[in-house]
């Protein structure tokens, strides 16, 4: 995709946003675009999407060259991987890039990774051999520190994909890649030596571009969603003398809401509680005496 032949297609005033095309952050962006009231329709094989409702068109890009479009202007915001955020960073350290918003998944990790068999317990072992790895840059800052002290020389190769197979093929005495799981990095006979950085997906900007009010109007819709999907709403009844205890436990995010109910002594609470600890604050509150808890889903917030 081309985008100066799509130029003509596209409403000049709207903000672009490089989101990922495909590949693992492609569903988790769907989902927060929807999430965050981006309604739009991209009919198949089709990379620009005009949204409804906001003058914002998407531009659907490999996750890899997301950071550097924004960097030089092309798009204005995106959404990648940090690990692809600081990798264009150690390219271009002039690149326009500022990290908005950290997005809660995508994580993993960036790791140094060598054959079992070979029994490397250090990094500083691999100074001087050769590496693989599709973050070139990343992995030439991460050896030079130790080339400095081993007076070495290692040799970086980079590769777009399936990288762990370069030491089973001989190209590699290790390499530089991904790990969440450690599912392809075992199956491939390697072990993690060092990690080089932790890495989850963000939301990413331009810091000159010409649209930073819809840079910032779509920031706010995003941590408003972000923040429905982490935290419930819990709601209960509970008498006036237990209610210093149930607070204890619902403490709410700013603090919670509390109205007397027609019924003498008792109150009604309403706070906001963490997604992942709902199931055991209702326990909780069970057993110190709250009755009627319900727990409501939070679609989208402002805070
Ligand atoms: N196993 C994983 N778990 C979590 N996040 C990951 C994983 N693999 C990659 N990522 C994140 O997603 C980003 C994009 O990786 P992905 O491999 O999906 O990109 P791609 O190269 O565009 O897709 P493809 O490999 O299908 O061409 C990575 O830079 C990283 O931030
Ligand atoms: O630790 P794991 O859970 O096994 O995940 C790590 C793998 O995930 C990514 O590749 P992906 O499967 O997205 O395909 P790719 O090699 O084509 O990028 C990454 O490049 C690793 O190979």
């Amino acid at each position: 995709m081309s985008l100066t032949s799509n130029a003509g297609t596209l409403k000049p005033a709207n903000i672009l946003i490089g989101v990922p095309k495909k590949g693992r952050l492609n569903e988790k962006v769907s989902k927060l675009l929807d999430g965050a009231g981006l309604e739009y329709r991209r009919p198949d094989r089709v990379d620009v999407a005009v949204c409804t409702g906001l003058p914002v068109t998407l531009v659907f890009l490999p996750a890899a060259d997301i950071a550097a479009y924004v960097g030089e202007g092309n798009v204005d915001m995106g959404i990648t991987g940090q690990d692809i955020l600081q990798e264009t960073l150690s390219e271009s350290p002039d690149a326009h890039i500022t990290e908005l918003l950290e997005l809660g998944f995508g994580k993993c990790s960036l790791s140094l990774q060598a054959p079992v068999k070979d029994k490397i317990s250090n990094a500083k072992e691999l100074s001087g051999c050769r590496i693989v790895t599709s973050f070139p840059a990343l992995t030439r800052a991460f050896f030079d520190k130790l080339d400095a002290e081993t007076g070495r020389h290692t040799k970086v190769r980079t590769v777009s994909g399936s990288v762990e197979a370069a030491c089973g093929l001989g190209l590699a005495d290790a390499v530089v890649d991904l790990v969440e799981t450690g599912t392809t990095m075992r199956a491939a006979g390697l072990d993690v030596v060092a990690e080089v950085m932790v890495s989850q997906a963000v939301l990413i900007a331009n810091p000159n571009s010409s649209h930073q009010d819809l840079i910032a109007l779509i920031l706010k819709r995003i941590e408003g969603y972000i923040t429905a999907t982490q935290y419930m709403m819990i709601s209960y009844n509970v008498r006036r003398e237990s209610l210093g205890n149930t607070l204890a436990i619902t403490p709410g995010k700013r603090s919670p809401t509390v109205s007397t109910l027609e019924e003498d002594g008792w109150v009604a609470v309403q706070a906001l509680v963490r997604r992942k600890e709902s199931n055991v604050k209702m326990d909780q509150l069970h057993d110190a005496g709250a009755t009627d808890i319900l727990l409501f889903p939070i679609s989208n917030s402002r805070m």
